[in-house]
């Protein structure tokens, strides 16, 4: 059962680590995620230095249209940054210990706070596609089954055995993202919310979006909620964003059907405006004081 804990090892993490660190002078204190259709946030990135995720050791590979499966290294203004462009999911048939391995690998080269971002289904019925969610908390179903980051043997090099999640999202980034949002004017479709994680990688049914809206569920994806876990579990602190690219379906009265493609070409109307965010945003996050 717990074959696969080796997967996201010290050991195995530390290799990829050093081997980035000797490829590269940038120390990053900024791990940066990007989700579905939101690749063009590593382009904010000076004196990038880019790896293929093919050409990492231990690295799983991206298998999603719309991840393209680069590690990229660069300066935002003056703050060193390491942006995965491509993340990992359950449904690819990667161990949820290989999903999360890279922010291990974050944490090692030196990261001190996460920004993730995900695309994801808007279940709250006053979003609209295009709104950007700050989350400020998640439901972990694959967790409620016992699918969870941090089963098997603990390693006490990277947390203990039993992380709160209360203050899984920083609340001090949250603010700061929020004001960065409306100062750019952008308060007009900027929410807060809960985002609840699926295992894909089929959408969900109708009788599934309303279970899990009636649960407090504002929005509903495939990712994201690991990658926090483990970034907590070992101190970085968390931002995430979901850009709400598609309503999730809630009647039987509606015809419409959650699609891929829609995910994406919402990614890339709205990337815009996150490059912008995150470019104001990144240069304020405090440096130091993880928890
Ligand atoms: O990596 P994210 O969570 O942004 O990707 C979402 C969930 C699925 O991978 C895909 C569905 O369109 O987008
Ligand atoms: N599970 C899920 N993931 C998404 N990612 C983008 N949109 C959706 C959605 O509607 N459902």
């Amino acid at each position: 059962m717990f074959s696969e804990s080796a997967a996201n090892g010290f050991e195995e993490c530390s290799a990829t680590a050093k081997w980035l660190l000797s490829k590269t002078e940038i120390r990053p204190l900024v791990g940066i995620v990007c989700g579905s259709g939101l690749g063009s946030l590593a382009d904010i990135l000076e004196d990038q230095i880019a790896f293929q995720y093919s050409e990492i050791p231990n690295f799983p590979k991206s298998t999603v249209h719309g991840h393209a499966g680069r590690l990229v290294f660069g300066m935002l203004k003056k703050t060193p940054c390491v942006c995965m462009q491509g993340r990992f999911h359950l449904y690819e048939g990667y161990s949820i210990q290989k999903v999360t391995m890279p922010i291990r690998i974050f944490k090692l080269l030196g990261v001190e706070t996460v920004l993730l971002t995900n695309a994801a289904g808007g279940l709250n019925q006053d979003y609209n596609v295009g709104d950007i969610m700050i989350i400020k908390d998640h439901i972990n179903m694959p967790g409620f089954v016992g699918i969870h980051p941090l089963s098997g043997p603990n390693d006490e090099r990277f947390g203990i055995r039993f992380p709160s999640m209360s203050d899984a999202y920083d609340r001090e980034l949250h603010q700061l993202a929020h004001g960065v949002g409306v100062e750019l004017g952008y308060g007009d479709f900027l929410r807060e919310g809960v985002y609840c994680v699926l295992g894909g990688p089929s959408f969900e049914t109708i009788a599934e979006c309303r279970l899990i809206n009636k649960l407090g569920a504002d929005a509903v994806g495939m990712s994201t909620v690991h990658e926090v876990i483990v970034a907590r579990h070992c101190g970085m602190r968390v931002l995430a964003l979901s850009l709400i690219t598609n309503k999730a379906v809630l009647s039987y009265e509606n015809q419409e059907k959650a699609n891929h493609e829609e995910v994406l070409q919402t990614g890339r109307w709205r990337a815009e405006q996150l490059v912008k965010l995150f470019t104001t945003l990144v240069p304020r996050i405090p440096r130091g004081n993880n928890t």
